[in-house]
């Protein structure tokens, strides 16, 4: 509750301080976003991690020399670089207004390309609070175990997000984030080579969609090669993820995980069947998410770069 009263307060100063804030950062956002998809999944992705580490403090965007940051965690190196060039581009614009510059944080600018990019994909659109101070701290160690792995299954996907106060509903709703965006062979390849099944492949998963998985991530392949995680619609922010699921084309045990056990099916069926469900409890879920550990007072600053402490 306390973090609640913090950016309650804090964001009517924050927009009355730069009242074109939003207008700037999504032009900035849709003109990256022209120039390549990769710009929404990889800046979605990276307000989760960043979120899910000391809070939404832009921590994740931190960079030190000696690579001791948390973006210099093996969780996070495959996060794409678009997804920091966004919130780099969209400070610049934020910047050159005389009124606005040095007046927004760059956690309060990946939490508006955020919503601007899913906005972008055919997403909703929804409200996005205001007041975040940028974190002056970031390791790679305070990543290790606070991330999910992909391997995951139902209850440690559960625990992890039930220990920052998120619920099954959720998870499942955040989770149908993959429903744009790419993945490295390798996060998934022992699902479809070296499972322990006579066929070496995960029994849930379908059968035409290993194949085609194994046609896009050879054995041996080139491992910056990426899939779409989405087979039916890649580039689209909607229920399909959820659709897909219910066929077996779940690319994670995480995701897949979701349907198999009986206990988030459910939600998971809801999803699939009414865009609307789906889109209220991501914005319910994407809003908790962005209260996560909000510092304000001496706890943090607006960095004048994203990438360095001022
Ligand atoms: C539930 C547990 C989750 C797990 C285990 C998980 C894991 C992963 C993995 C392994 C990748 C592929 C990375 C790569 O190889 O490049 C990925 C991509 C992605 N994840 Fe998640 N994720 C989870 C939840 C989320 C959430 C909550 C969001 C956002 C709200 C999210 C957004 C994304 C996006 C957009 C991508 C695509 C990134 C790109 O194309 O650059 N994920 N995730
Ligand atoms: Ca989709």
């Amino acid at each position: 509750m306390m973090q609640l009263a913090a950016i309650v307060i804090l964001q009517d100063s924050r927009r009355s301080s730069c009242p074109n804030v939003e207008a700037i950062v999504h032009a900035a956002v849709k003109q990256k976003f022209e120039q390549t998809f990769v710009t929404a999944p990889a800046t979605l992705r990276l307000f989760f991690h960043d979120c899910f580490i000391r809070g939404c403090d832009a921590s994740i965007m931190l960079a030190f020399r000696n690579n001791s940051a948390e973006k210099d965690n093996s969780d996070n190196l495959s996060l794409a670089g678009d997804g920091f060039d966004t919130v780099i581009k969209a400070k610049a614009a934020v910047d050159k207004v005389p009124q606005c510059r040095n007046k927004v944080s760059c956690a309060d600018i990946l939490a508006l390309a955020t919503r601007d990019v899913v906005r972008l994909t055919g997403g909703p659109y929804y409200r996005v609070e205001l007041g975040r101070l940028d974190g002056r701290t970031s390791t790679k160690a305070s990543v290790r175990q606070h991330l999910p792995n992909p391997d995951f299954r139902l209850d440690q996907l559960k625990s992890l997000f039930a220990s920052h106060g998120l619920s099954l509903t959720d998870l499942i709703a955040l989770s149908g984030a993959h429903t744009i965006g790419f993945s490295h062979c390798n996060k998934f390849t022992h699902r479809i080579y070296n499972f322990k099944s006579q066929n070496r492949i995960d029994p849930t998963m379908n059968l035409a969609y290993a194949r085609h998985l194994k046609q896009e991530c050879p054995a041996n392949v080139d491992p910056r090669i990426a899939v779409d995680m989405d087979p039916t619609t890649p580039q689209k922010f909607d229920k399909f993820y959820y659709k897909n699921l219910q066929q077996g084309k779940g690319l994670f045990t995480s995701d897949q995980s979701l349907f198999t056990d009986a206990r988030s099916r459910k939600i998971v069926n809801l999803f699939a069947a009414d865009a609307a469900a789906f889109e209220r409890a991501f914005v319910a879920a994407i809003t908790k998410l962005g209260r996560f550990g909000i510092k304000n007072g001496k706890q943090g600053e607006i960095r004048r770069d994203c990438a360095a402490v001022n």
